[in-house]
């Protein structure tokens, strides 16, 4: 089995990050690419930022078509393209957003996530709605940390994240913990030990739902709204992207 694990940010050392933590969980027997687009923004913390990533993602994906792979992970916590992406393709296509809060409504009744930016927040609580998880996500916090602070040992990240996941343990009665970035993948283990609640990375929730998936011989719906794009010109520099 072949997963490609596309991480939307350009930061080459997340996309290794992310590839370890998939790596990690792997089966023997599953091949994991990860990869990230070589244009779009070096960290995603707005609407805008993820707004241009969406293309890197599609790239991606269709590239994977060819590629032959046999399923997908977006590897950023708001799940940047994740419908348009499920369009171009049969295979599974799972976010990490949504992976890692399926996995903690199993585990627990209450959940939290905590996230880098206070600005990123409302995208999180959003996806919390558009999932019908908003009954098991009690809260959306975060570490008020740049993205890219993940990638400094020295930035004092590790312990601003731990922080904010004690105050979710004692003030939202979580009862786990969603890590609300794919650069925070690396961290699980060290913040579980903290804090003592399971933590869910979804870079590795994502792997195992999609080779799940994969194992049950199915994969996403063209049936409808995810059938593939509809045949039409795209002109200019978008050309390229013309669905046949
Ligand atoms: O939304 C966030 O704060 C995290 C998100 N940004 C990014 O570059 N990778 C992510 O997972």
């Amino acid at each position: 089995m072949k997963i490609k694990v596309i991480n939307p940010n350009t930061t080459v050392s997340m996309t290794q990050k992310i590839g370890a933590a998939a790596r990690a969980v792997a089966s023997p027997g599953t091949d994991i690419l990860a990869v990230n687009p070589q244009s779009g923004p070096v960290s995603i913390e707005s609407h805008f930022d993820e707004a241009v990533s969406v293309v890197g993602v599609l790239d991606e994906i269709r590239r994977g078509e060819r590629e032959n792979m046999d399923g997908y992970v977006i590897a950023c916590f708001g799940d940047p393209g994740l419908m348009a992406a499920r369009e171009l393709t049969k295979k599974p296509v799972i976010g990490i957003a949504e992976a890692a809060m399926h996995v903690a409504s199993l585990l627990a009744t209450r959940f939290s996530v905590v996230t880098t930016m206070n600005r990123t927040i409302v995208i999180a609580e959003h996806l919390a709605r558009n999932y019908g998880m908003e009954a098991f996500c009690n809260k959306v916090r975060a570490a008020d940390i740049p993205v890219l602070d993940l990638e400094d040992p020295a930035s004092g990240a590790f312990g601003r994240i731990v922080d904010e996941c004690r105050r979710a343990r004692d003030e939202d009665r979580a009862g786990a913990i969603v890590l609300g970035c794919g650069g925070m993948a690396d961290l699980t283990d060290a913040i579980s030990h903290e804090i003592g609640l399971p933590v869910i990375d979804g870079v590795s929730a994502a792997v195992k739902l999609v080779e799940a998936i994969v194992s049950l011989r199915l994969g996403t719906s063209k049936h409808g709204d995810l059938d593939y794009p509809i045949a039409k010109p795209f002109v200019g520099r978008f050309a390229y992207l013309s669905p046949e």
